[in-house]
């Protein structure tokens, strides 16, 4: 379920300042999409999605979702249908991450049954085991694992909007790279209307179905996909925030299930070492990937040295962009391991495909 929402002729002026935050904005969010608002410090990008649900109210003009006039409606009413996540996730602190997730749901009046079944269900949707994080508090847990709470909470209520503010501004750039591929495979499947702040123009990028570029007073630059915004910037202010290096920043449109993945040679990690060399040795490769029971990959071992394996670090999914592939190659030597949606091994993206890859877009981007 989602919805499309429309902002006509919104303006923001704060009390007590001279020009507007927000002057005049009119876009439309299609249902389903994720748009993103990026822009510099202070263009006015929370403002202007804070008005959606009336966190802040607009001075002037009309946000309509579905066709329904927010103006129109209870703001609570209004505010619980609308899913919210914010950096550093916003968690109640004095609540367990169980009673974080079930307050929306709480406050729709859910029986106790439904509310905690719902819990559950987000938080394994976001990849925490709700036995064991259902009943702990926020300070107990990691950065991501909290943004990870956050996110559960906007979605506890099925809401058909989502909006998202700098999310996952607070975490480590390889948590971050994380978050962001759990976000697009969760949308693949739930499909919302999401409104997400960044002031990160390659997280635009790998987000987004749309990018609205914001000057000041959330003035739109330009509206429109990202490969078309990275292809035909509208003007010289849209070109330089997108910076140079174009070409390696396309690497963040591709992702991991658009190449084509190569094989190692995998065995058990209950294999005998001797067996795991012959069979390398046959193959005529250095290197072999052992898999768990699961087809879930755990370490590398070298040919040479079958009975000492190394732990596998960085991983990538098939939703991962050919960005966050290179970096897991050059942080692990040679090649990504590519992880299916049950954490199972079905391949490797390699150096030279990345390499290749890059070439085809110069020589396109050329032509
Ligand atoms: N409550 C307020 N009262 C007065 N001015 C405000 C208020 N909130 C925001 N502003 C001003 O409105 C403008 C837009 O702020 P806003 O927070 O929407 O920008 P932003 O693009 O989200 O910035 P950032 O990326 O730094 O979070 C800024 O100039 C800010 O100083």
């Amino acid at each position: 379920m989602a919805s499309e929402i429309e902002l006509i002729d919104v303006t923001k002026r704060y009390p007590g300042t001279g020009q507007p935050a927000v002057d005049s904005v009119s876009m439309t969010i299609p249902a389903g999409e994720i748009v993103v608002f990026v822009g510099p410090s202070g263009c006015g990008k929370t403002t202007t999605m804070r008005m959606i649900n009336r966190l802040i109210e607009p001075t002037s003009g009309r946000i309509t979702i579905d066709g329904e006039d927010t103006l129109s409606l209870d703001p609570d009413r209004l505010r619980r249908g609308i899913g919210y996540a914010i950096q550093q996730a916003g968690l109640f602190p004095h609540l367990t991450v169980g009673q974080n997730v079930g307050m929306v749901p709480g406050l729709l009046g859910w029986d106790k049954t439904r509310s905690s079944d719902r819990v559950d269900e987000m938080l394994d949707l976001v990849g925490l085991d709700p036995g064991d994080f259902r009943d702990r508090y926020p300070r107990q847990l990691s950065g991501g694992q909290q943004q990870r709470v956050g996110v559960a909470r906007a979605l506890a209520a099925d809401p058909p909007v989502l909006l998202m503010d700098e999310p996952f501004g607070a975490v480590d750039p390889i948590t971050r790279g994380n978050l962001q591929d759990e976000l697009m495979r969760l949308q693949a499947e739930l499909r919302k209307t999401i409104v997400f702040v960044t002031h990160d123009f390659g997280e635009a990028v790998k987000l987004g179905d749309r990018i609205a570029v914001l000057g000041p007073q959330s003035r739109i630059l330009q509206y429109d996909t990202p490969e078309q915004i990275l292809a035909n910037p509208a003007d010289d202010t849209v070109a330089g925030f997108i910076g140079a290096g174009a070409s390696l920043k396309q690497l963040t449109l591709l992702r991991v299930r658009e190449v084509e993945l190569s094989k190692a040679v995998t065995a058990s990690v209950t294999d005998d070492p001797a067996d795991i060399r012959a069979k390398l040795t046959e193959a005529g490769r250095g290197f072999a990937l052992l898999l768990d029971d699961r087809g879930r990959p755990v370490s590398w071992v070298h040919a040479r040295t079958p009975g000492r394996p190394t732990p596998v670090g960085d991983s990538v999914t098939l939703q991962s962009t050919l960005q966050d592939a290179l970096e897991a190659i050059l942080t692990e030597g040679g090649a990504a391991v590519v992880t299916g949606s049950r954490g199972e091994y079905v391949g490797l993206v390699e150096i030279d495909t990345v390499m290749s890859t890059v070439r085809r877009l110069r020589e396109e981007a050329g032509a």
